[in-house]
């Protein structure tokens, strides 16, 4: 599938909403303030647990499936409706981006995805090896992998997957932003030099950590492919969520996670609080040191 993005959907002229990653066509305007997202039943699970859980007020509110011209959508808040030309954010956390199953079905039924392959060889045509450049595919996990050591996923447990600044710029171009310097620097234009805006959200990312170590869902599920959003605007709000949940599977029980320790085929962790511990870690070095 292509991915074409951002979109910048008016949803009938209220305000314009912004789509900064994800599959074309998966969202729909709702009633004000809440928008339809194309169903997807392990995310409808993991929404559902997460309206009972301690992480229910870093999530989007959660009200059902809902259906519209035969398609069924999850129906949640908007989580921009409360802002007024808000600059937003989305980092993909997590030091893996596909799940241990697209491991067990490529080698099982080995699939070649000429999209992949494309996408590919439009960032790097060096990438692909001389059997991929014959068969002009190559498989899912290998472009995951890919992308995520050309990107700060494999270095830094997260990746930035798109900007949308309040002047209307956007950049969704950070498939090579790799190293802490040049994280750093995207998130310096991000929250352009507002250091007041800095401090809310290394706070509400420390929130964040902190609930998530006591989380009961948290603990239980396989997190993958899920993401923060920022979100901030001239008046000074500035909020963090954790949002995308189609790739977030539960364990087997008695199975837990911590999320920090190293991934290796079949303990099924994912990194995402190395990532967090990452990316707070930047946002304290991006503040003026108090003597
Ligand atoms: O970002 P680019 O480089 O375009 O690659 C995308 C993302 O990794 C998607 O993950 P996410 O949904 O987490 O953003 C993934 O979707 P899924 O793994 O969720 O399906 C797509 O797989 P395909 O949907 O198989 O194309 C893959 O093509
Ligand atoms: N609840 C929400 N409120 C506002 N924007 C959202 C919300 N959920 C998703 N988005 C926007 O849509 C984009 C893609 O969302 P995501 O859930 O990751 O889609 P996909 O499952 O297609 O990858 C995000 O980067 C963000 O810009």
């Amino acid at each position: 599938m292509v991915h074409f993005s951002p979109f910048v959907v008016s949803f009938k002229k209220r305000y314009p909403w912004v789509q900064l990653a994800g599959h074309a066509g998966n969202f729909q305007a709702g009633e004000y303030g809440r928008l339809l997202k194309r169903y997807c039943e392990s995310e409808q699970q993991c929404l559902e647990k997460l309206m009972k859980d301690m992480l229910r007020p870093y999530v989007p509110g959660y009200y059902g499936v809902v259906q519209r011209d035969e398609q069924d959508y999850n129906l949640m808040d908007d989580l921009l409706a409360e802002f007024d030309s808000p600059s937003i954010m989305d980092c993909k956390m997590g030091s893996r981006t596909y799940l241990e199953e697209e491991l067990k079905k490529a080698r099982e039924r080995p699939r070649l995805r000429k999209d992949m392959y494309d996408k590919m060889v439009a960032v790097d045509p060096g990438a692909p090896t001389e059997e991929e450049r014959a068969q002009q595919g190559i498989l899912k996990p290998r472009y995951m992998q890919w992308r995520e050591t050309l990107s700060s996923t494999a270095t830094l447990g997260f990746r930035i997957e798109g900007i949308k600044k309040a002047d209307g710029t956007c950049n969704t171009n950070f498939k090579k932003t790799k190293n802490r310097e040049q994280v750093m620097q995207a998130l310096e234009d991000f929250v352009g030099g507002n250091t007041q805006i800095l401090k809310l959200y290394l706070q509400r990312l420390e929130e964040i950590r902190l609930v998530l170590e006591q989380s009961q869902f948290f603990r239980t599920h396989e997190v993958v492919g899920s993401s923060l959003l920022f979100v901030h605007d001239a008046s000074g709000k500035a909020r963090v969520w954790m949002i995308d949940f189609g790739k977030t599977v539960p364990l087997p029980e008695p199975q837990t996670l911590d999320h920090r320790t190293a991934w290796v085929e079949g303990n099924r962790e994912d990194g995402y609080l190395w990532g967090l511990d990452n990316l707070i870690d930047i946002f304290s070095s991006m503040l003026p040191k108090t003597p």
